[in-house]
């Protein structure tokens, strides 16, 4: 079910591709279905060309026969069409559950929109219940994290942090980094965090994307609402 709802909030979503836009492309299972009905246009005779968030987006999108290209070659793009693991009412997301959100968050950041596709699963009150993707440096990790869980500590904020596995090794990131999830349940104050985290030397970047959606498409049993931003 929940699959029918991400594929409805991807096709609303390729409704608003225009010929000639510079699309960046997201990652995930949504995101999959948005290439999938993106490709379908493109056969149609939509003219756009992409720039994906990972290798996996890459791979699938060239095999459909999206035309891609590099964010060195097209470094501002019009539009970004993502997925998110959860999205308050002003758009503030966590992503990086497919351990994407370095790439994702310079191609929207570099994007003049940017529009989040979900089923209504994602929505929440409060962000947090999903664990913030940290991505750090291999390089002197263990001093990272702890300079995390101090600075989770003086927040307040429960000092629980995973480093991501793939089987028996760490999870490699497109970027060759590392991820701590941080299991937060509550993140009252994203702005702070977010501010905070960057600072701390060895952390790449992190799953708080905010200020960055524009819309969003989230899909439920009563079919697809759009979501705006109150505060844009
Ligand atoms: O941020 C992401 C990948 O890094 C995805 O957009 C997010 O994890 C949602 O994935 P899905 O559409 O499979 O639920």
């Amino acid at each position: 079910m929940s699959d029918n709802l991400k594929q409805q909030a991807a096709e609303r979503a390729a409704e608003d591709v225009i010929s000639g836009m510079r699309l960046g492309i997201g990652t995930g299972s949504t995101a999959e279905f948005f290439v999938h009905a993106l490709a379908k246009r493109v056969a149609d005779g939509l003219d756009v060309i992409g720039v994906p968030t990972s290798e996996r987006t890459a791979e699938l999108a060239a095999s459909l026969g999206i035309k891609l290209t590099t964010l060195e070659e097209l470094p501002e793009l019009d539009l970004t069409v993502d997925g998110a693991d959860e999205l308050d009412a002003n758009l503030a997301l966590i992503k990086g559950g497919g351990g994407a959100l370095l790439r994702e968050k310079i191609v929207a950041a570099a994007s003049g929109k940017m529009i989040v596709i979900a089923d209504g699963t994602k929505n929440v009150d409060t962000l947090g219940q999903f664990p913030l993707p940290i991505e750090v440096v291999p390089f002197g990790q263990e001093a990272t994290r702890r300079a995390i869980l101090a600075l989770l500590r003086e927040m307040g904020l429960p000092q629980n942090l995973q480093l991501r596995m793939a089987g028996e090794h760490p999870f490699v990131t497109d970027g060759g980094h590392h991820i701590f999830d941080a299991h937060l349940l509550k993140i009252e104050d994203p702005e702070t965090l977010a501010q905070a985290l960057v600072k701390i030397p060895g952390v790449v970047e992190h799953g708080l994307f905010l200020n960055l959606a524009s819309k969003a498409y989230v899909a439920g049993e009563d079919g697809v609402k759009t979501i705006t931003p109150a505060s844009m």
